[in-house]
């Protein structure tokens, strides 16, 4: 078995470029002898390597070395020679296990998803205990007429800034995973089969459009619009009032940073020529200014339980895409892990 593996694999990276340390190649042989079939650690995404294209491996015979090590983000690597592990050994390296909090995220990741609970939790705390006067707590404040109103818009670009040096076989995948988070933000927050699913949360819980009427008696000028959404609202410049009103820009924020984070993790931790380039740094530009933001929402608008419901409906895509999926080789299959 052990054999075949070797010899699967040399012949499936012929094409292949990159030469990863031999120790790791060698950990992941050793470590992929214990692996069951389906896995059952969610998929590495931070380790490096192009991990877009998973093996299907999956009947008896199979190259499951080669699973495991796209699994963890090595890809196929260009061996020399069969390398056969000394003695494998009875349990998992620690380092394989040891990096899972919960059993679901590495630390990197923890330490990720809890940037934006902390932000908005810090920037509510602010707006109750003393909001600063400031130019950031204005709608009309250049960032947020420029930036966020299309924040859909710059993350794309920065995402197609962040692919186009990377050097993946299978760019169908990244396509794929930009679709599903462009899919979920457009269903929740541009339309879905009619008003978008925020819009009609809003108005599920009681919400209304509210519109001056200048011909109506004095003191009763307000009186409800039929819109359906924000958008209708807006556009007979009415006021969109009490229901439970999901704050778009803690959705919007929260969702294309965490995309754009996992999307850079491999590059991040290979720690290598890629990080220091200039498209990284456009990538860390653009989370900069989504955080900023993201905190300013949090200081001044919304209350805190819109902002909390606007943050749950932004991890929702990426927590399936990036923290569930891994867990299932055949669902990864079709979306791919990033990669470098
Ligand atoms: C090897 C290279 C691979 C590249 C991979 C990239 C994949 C690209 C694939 C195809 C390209 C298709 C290009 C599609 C472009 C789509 C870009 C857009 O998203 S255009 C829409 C821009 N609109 C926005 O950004 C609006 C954002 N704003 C909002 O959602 C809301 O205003 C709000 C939620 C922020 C606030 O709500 P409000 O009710 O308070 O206004
Ligand atoms: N960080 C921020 N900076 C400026 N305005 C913000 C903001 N966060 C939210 N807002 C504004 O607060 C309102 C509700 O935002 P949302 O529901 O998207 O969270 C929107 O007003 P407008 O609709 O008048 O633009 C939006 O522009």
């Amino acid at each position: 078995m052990q054999q075949n593996a070797s010899s699967t694999t040399q012949q499936k990276s012929a094409d292949r470029s990159t030469v990863p340390p031999a120790q790791s190649i060698i950990t992941d042989i050793t470590t992929s002898s214990l692996e069951p079939t389906e896995p059952t650690e969610p998929i590495d995404l931070t380790t490096t390597g192009e991990a877009t294209e998973l093996p299907t491996a999956s009947t008896p015979g199979e190259d499951d070395s080669l699973v495991v090590q796209s699994l963890h983000g090595l890809g196929s690597p260009l061996l020399p020679a069969p390398i056969q592990p000394p003695t494998p050994p009875l349990t998992p390296p620690p380092a394989y296990s040891r990096k899972y909090v919960a059993g679901l995220f590495t630390f990197e990741q923890l330490s990720i998803f809890l940037i934006y609970p902390s932000t908005i939790a810090v920037g509510s705390l602010i707006s109750i205990v003393s909001p600063p006067e400031s130019y950031f707590g204005l709608r009309t404040n250049f960032f947020n007429v420029f930036f966020v109103k299309n924040g859909w818009f710059w993350t794309t670009i920065t995402f197609m800034v962040h692919c186009i040096r990377l050097r993946i076989s299978k760019p169908s995948k990244l396509v794929i995973r930009y679709a599903f988070a462009t899919l979920w933000w457009f269903l929740f927050t541009q339309w879905f089969f009619g008003a978008p699913i925020m819009d009609r949360v809003f108005l599920g819980t009681g919400g209304v459009c509210f519109v001056n009427d200048p011909e109506a008696v004095p003191g009763d000028e307000r009186k409800v619009h039929d819109s359906w959404s924000s958008f209708g609202c807006r556009h007979v410049k009415g006021e969109w009032a009490g229901g439970h009103d999901i704050s778009g820009h803690s959705f919007l924020l929260t969702h294309a940073s965490l995309f754009l984070w996992f999307e850079l993790l491999p590059v991040i931790m290979e720690r290598g020529p890629l990080l220091r380039q200039i498209n990284t740094k456009i990538v860390f530009v653009t989370l900069a200014l989504w955080w900023w933001m993201l905190l300013m929402t949090g200081i001044y608008f919304h209350t805190f339980t819109e902002k909390v419901t606007g943050w749950l409906c932004g991890i929702a895509e990426w927590a399936i895409i990036y923290i569930l999926l891994p867990g299932n080789r055949t669902l990864t299959t079709m979306v791919g892990v990033p990669g470098v």
